[in-house]
């Protein structure tokens, strides 16, 4: 938390400090940076053409570096936002009803295919080493959505690995440019 602190407002790509969040849960208040991993989540929805204004969307998982700012952001898009964490009764229900589902939970393939909705877009943020005895490094990496069920489901979906992965090292590059160019006054 004093590490956070520390870290000069204006070089906070990504976008942690307590007033950076502050500002982003704040109605008519614009954050210096957003948070690099929700980031390339709504810039996947918005560069693939999925309106989020008016949608119901459930994130699963709330930490401070990905679920909590993706559900503000969502709803600063204007979405009707739940949150599912571990003490959430029934997140299979409640995640059933979203047009739109964001997960960051660290599960591998914990939500299934009968936990979405018919049509919905699923952004996987979970990146979860399992044991693989063919591939090389002894591991594979897989989501938190189960890909082959909800591939039968789902409209969209991002893939792990190549999703939001490297969208987020793209948000924080873009982060770096934005500071770099305001400690500089460049245009
Ligand atoms: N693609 C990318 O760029 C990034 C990927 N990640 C990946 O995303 C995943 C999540 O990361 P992070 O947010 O840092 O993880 P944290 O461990 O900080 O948070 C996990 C969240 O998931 C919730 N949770 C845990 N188990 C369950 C469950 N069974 N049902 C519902 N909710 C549950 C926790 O709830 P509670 O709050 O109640 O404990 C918590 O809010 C990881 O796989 C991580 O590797 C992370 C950052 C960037
Ligand atoms: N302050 C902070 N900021 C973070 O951004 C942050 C963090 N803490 N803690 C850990 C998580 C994890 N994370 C990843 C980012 C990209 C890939 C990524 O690009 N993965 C490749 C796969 C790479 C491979 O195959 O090994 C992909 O998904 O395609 C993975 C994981 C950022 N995190």
């Amino acid at each position: 938390q004093s590490i956070l602190n520390a870290v000069s407002m204006e070089k906070d790509v990504d976008g942690f400090h307590p007033l950076n969040i502050g500002r982003l849960a704040m109605r008519g208040r614009e954050p210096l940076f957003i948070p690099c991993t929700p980031k390339g989540c709504i810039e996947l929805l918005h560069r693939y053409g999925f309106d989020i204004k008016g949608k119901r969307a459930v994130v699963i998982g709330r930490s401070n570096i990905v679920g909590m700012p993706a559900a503000l952001l969502l709803q600063r898009e204007d979405a009707t936002v739940s949150i599912v964490h571990s003490r959430t009764k029934n997140p299979e229900e409640i995640t059933r009803q979203a047009d739109i589902i964001i997960s960051a939970v660290g599960q591998p393939n914990m939500v299934r295919g009968s936990w979405i909705k018919p049509g919905a877009v699923i952004i996987d943020v979970g990146i979860n080493p399992v044991e693989d005895a063919k591939s090389p490094r002894g591991y594979r990496l897989v989501g938190d959505v189960c890909y082959e069920e909800a591939c039968e489901v789902a409209s969209a979906i991002t893939p792990v690995p190549g999703g939001v992965g490297p969208m987020t090292i793209a948000m924080l590059l873009s982060n770096t440019l934005t500071s770099a160019k305001r400690v500089h006054n460049f245009q």
